[in-house]
């Protein structure tokens, strides 16, 4: 947020000499216009106090009098010379005035013109004498101003301009550098004055920070035994989940200046100034180290050279070659660490992520349950809270919301507060604002029913547990549903002990159960099927294609592959190349796999169905667990006692250690998140068959099944959709699933 303010600082200033420009052309456009009048009404403004404006009618009835000497036609309008005489009587004002035409005091009357030929007619019958002035010659003095002065004052201006808009985006560009570096300054800050108290939740990214902070604490400890220091540390997550506060957080913690860019303020009009622009800002950042660079939606820059390379963007590229070379160049000791922020890490330029650069990669999640209320306490921090508040409600009810939706909803909260006269905020002004903010606004879908929540928590525990009583399964490291940045609802994080190069067929079969095991659960303890498992089953199906056609592994065709891989440098795809009966048999035993593994995984869950309901029971507490919590839970011990990250670590069993023991995730390929995203019910699309509705309307409670049933086609394209979102916007028509 208060990267908008240094924004807003920058913009303030440009706007400062925007001004200046505007205002000199404003003086120009007025003493023109000014002269113009003054010259086109010369004539008239010496008696101006005794013109009076008429009816069009009034006029002519004067002329039917014989009251009017003479008429000129001029501009648009009439103006009329009474006789000698003529008593006008001014009824304007409080007391009727007269003036009386003569010598002294000239009255002219005027009126708009009024297309009406009789009215000619009328001026002749009357003998009234009437002329229309020849256009006037322009007064010198305005044809000199209008042909040299306003031009050259326009020039000027928007000379100026387009310098303003040059030193603005430049890091120097000739004679205007000074101007573009005491912009770079602009975006500094010489203390946050933020620190991790402000920062509710996110103690993984925390921990995972410290040792920057100490770091730039200092950076001799770590020099002294020869340690190569970080430089850059890559913030994900979701829009709006604090990596903004994190990073200032960082640098008000180390007590150290902040500079922060965003990756769009680099991408400028004109070639070559965003790399300008980078070096300038690492230049600055030197001169002050230690210090923390932010650079926000780094993404945009730093989207892959790749993608971009058809009509590709060359200032773009520049800018990320420069970005690198700076990455590359600063000396470390000096303790310059660059943050980026960003939210879709998988279209970063794989160069910015190598050892060196962007090497640390810290997940700024969703906040659980936990976080939320911390996140809430954090903001209600400095606001009065009536007796009847109970934030743990609040809490409850924004689950997938993140720390900017809270944020938000406090204060729609207090401005509630306010409009309604009370000097404090009370529970019904939060749940207004949860309804403004949240229930009624796009972020609709982020939030997840009760009944939702309970189907996703036993759907995650069904893998989990499936996991836990199988011997060769991958350890379950986490359990989690919070949303996932990339579209799951919930997923369940495993990760082995090592890498594994082969698998063997009951490692194969062990993945399978554990991936219908989601479904599984869902059936057995909710009696219901959820388009959420379409992810799941899509990989289950594929492994068991593999299983039969590509590795041998069973009777049926022995060791016969059925196809072969196309291209290893396309998509690696995979194509049979066998009889059409023989297609038909594979997938007929691909089936039996699929079915067998299916009733296996039900049975194991319906033989522990108590610990599946107690492990979900905890889950939907916590949103968020971790597999030695479910273990303590198997075991019979009570998961609250477990330390998670503390001095166990060491001892638990191998297999149940997190192998990450913060949240600097290990390299992607590690990682095998079996992943569900459950397609949010959208409940604003337009319903396709909305014709039957009406007919339909009394039974909506039955309606729903209905709509339920529908849902699975919808939803299946919509994990899909989530998952392609990373890479949607490089090459969308490419992305075929498999
Ligand atoms: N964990 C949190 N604790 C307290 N406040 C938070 C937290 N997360 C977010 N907020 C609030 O939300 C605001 C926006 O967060 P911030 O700008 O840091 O998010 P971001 O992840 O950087 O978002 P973006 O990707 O849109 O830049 C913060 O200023 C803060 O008020
Ligand atoms: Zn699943």
């Amino acid at each position: 947020m208060d990267s908008k303010n240094n924004k807003n600082n920058k913009n303030s200033k440009n706007n400062r000499n925007l001004r200046g420009v505007l205002v000199l052309l404003a003086w120009a456009v007025v003493l023109t216009i000014g002269f113009n009048y003054f010259a086109a009404y010369t004539g008239n403004a010496a008696n101006k106090a005794t013109s009076f404006e008429v009816d069009f009618s009034a006029l002519t009835d004067l002329v039917r009098e014989d009251k009017i000497a003479r008429v000129e036609f001029k501009n648009g309008q009439i103006l009329a010379t009474p006789i000698d005489g003529y008593v006008y009587t001014d009824e304007s004002g409080k007391e009727p005035k007269t003036y009386t035409n003569s010598e002294k005091t000239k009255v002219t009357l005027y009126t708009t013109q009024i297309n009406s030929n009789n009215f000619y007619d009328l001026l002749d019958e009357h003998h009234v004498a009437y002329t229309a002035p020849v256009v006037e010659q322009m007064s010198p003095i305005l044809q000199f101003m209008i042909s040299y002065i306003l031009p050259t004052i326009l020039m000027l201006g928007a000379f100026l301009l387009v310098m303003r808009l040059l030193s603005k985006s430049s890091g120097g560009i000739g004679g205007i550098g000074s101007v573009g570096k005491s912009n770079a300054k602009v975006y500094m800050e010489k203390s946050t004055g933020i620190t991790f108290k402000d920062v509710a939740g996110q103690d993984e990214a925390k921990e995972s920070l410290e040792e920057i902070i100490d770091f730039l604490h200092n950076p001799g400890k770590y020099t002294a035994i020869g340690a190569k220091l970080p430089k850059g540390a890559l913030l994900v997550g979701s829009p709006g989940t604090g990596k903004t506060l994190l990073a200032k957080a960082v640098a008000g913690e180390a007590n150290v200046p902040f500079f922060s860019i965003s990756g769009s303020d680099f991408v400028e009009m004109f070639v070559g100034v965003g790399a300008s622009r980078v070096r300038d800002l690492f230049k600055e950042a030197a001169k002050v180290a230690p210090c923390i660079i932010f650079i926000d939606e780094i993404d945009t820059i730093g989207k892959s050279r790749d993608a971009s390379r058809f009509g590709g963007n060359d200032e773009r590229e520049q800018t990320l070659n420069q970005l690198l070379a700076e990455l590359d160049g600063f000396d470390p000791s000096k303790g310059v660490i660059v943050l980026g922020a960003t939210n879709r890490p998988e279209v970063l330029d794989k160069a910015l992520l190598r050892p060196g650069r962007f090497d640390r990669r810290i997940t700024v999640d969703r906040p659980n349950l936990a976080g939320r209320l911390a996140t809430l306490q954090v903001h209600t921090r400095n606001i009065h809270l009536a007796e009847d508040v109970n934030l743990e409600k609040i809490a409850q009810a924004t689950a997938g919301c993140v720390g900017a939706d809270l944020a938000n909803l406090v204060n729609e909260a207090a401005l509630r507060a306010v409009r309604k006269g009370r000097k404090a905020v009370n529970q019904n002004d939060l749940l207004v604002a949860f309804e403004v903010v949240i229930a009624g606004s796009e972020k609709k879908g982020t939030v997840i029913t009760d009944q939702e929540k309970r189907i996703i928590a036993y759907h995650e525990v069904g893998h989990a547990l499936v996991a836990a009583k199988q011997k060769n399964a991958q350890p379950v490291s986490k359990i989690t549903i919070v949303p996932h940045t990339q579209g799951a609802l919930g997923y369940t994080l495993h990760l082995p002990e090592e890498e594994k190069f082969l698998m063997s067929k009951e490692d194969i079969l062990t993945e399978i159960r554990t991936l219908l095991a989601g479904r599984s659960s869902e059936e057995i303890v909710c009696n219901t099927m959820t388009s959420g498992a379409a992810n799941d089953i899509e990989r289950a199906t594929e492994l068991a294609r593999n299983l039969v056609a590509r590795f041998g592994m069973c009777d049926e065709f022995d060791m016969m592959a059925l196809g072969s891989v196309q291209s290893q440098y396309l998509d690696g795809s995979y194509s049979m190349t066998c009889a059409q009966e023989t297609y038909a048999a594979a997938d007929r035993e691909t089936i039996k796999i699929i079915r067998q593994c299916h009733r296996e995984a039900k049975e194991i869950l319906q033989n522990n169905r108590e610990l599946l309901d107690k492990i979900a029971a905890y889950l939907l507490q916590k949103e968020t667990i971790t597999g030695q919590e479910m273990m303590a839970i198997i075991e019979g011990r009570d998961p609250e006692t477990v330390d998670n990250y503390g001095a166990t670590r060491e001892d638990a069993p191998k297999a149940f250690r997190p192998s990450t023991p913060n949240s600097i995730e290990a390299p992607a390929k590690h990682i095998n998140i079996v992943s569900e995203p459950i397609p949010m019910p959208d409940f604003d699309a337009p319903r396709e068959e909305s014709p039957a509705e009406g007919e339909d309307k009394p039974a909506e409670g039955e309606d729903k099944p209905a709509e339920g049933e529908d849902k699975p086609a919808e939803g299946e394209d919509k994990p899909a959709e989530g998952e392609d979102k990373p890479s949607a916007d490089a090459d969308k028509p490419d992305q075929t699933q498999g």
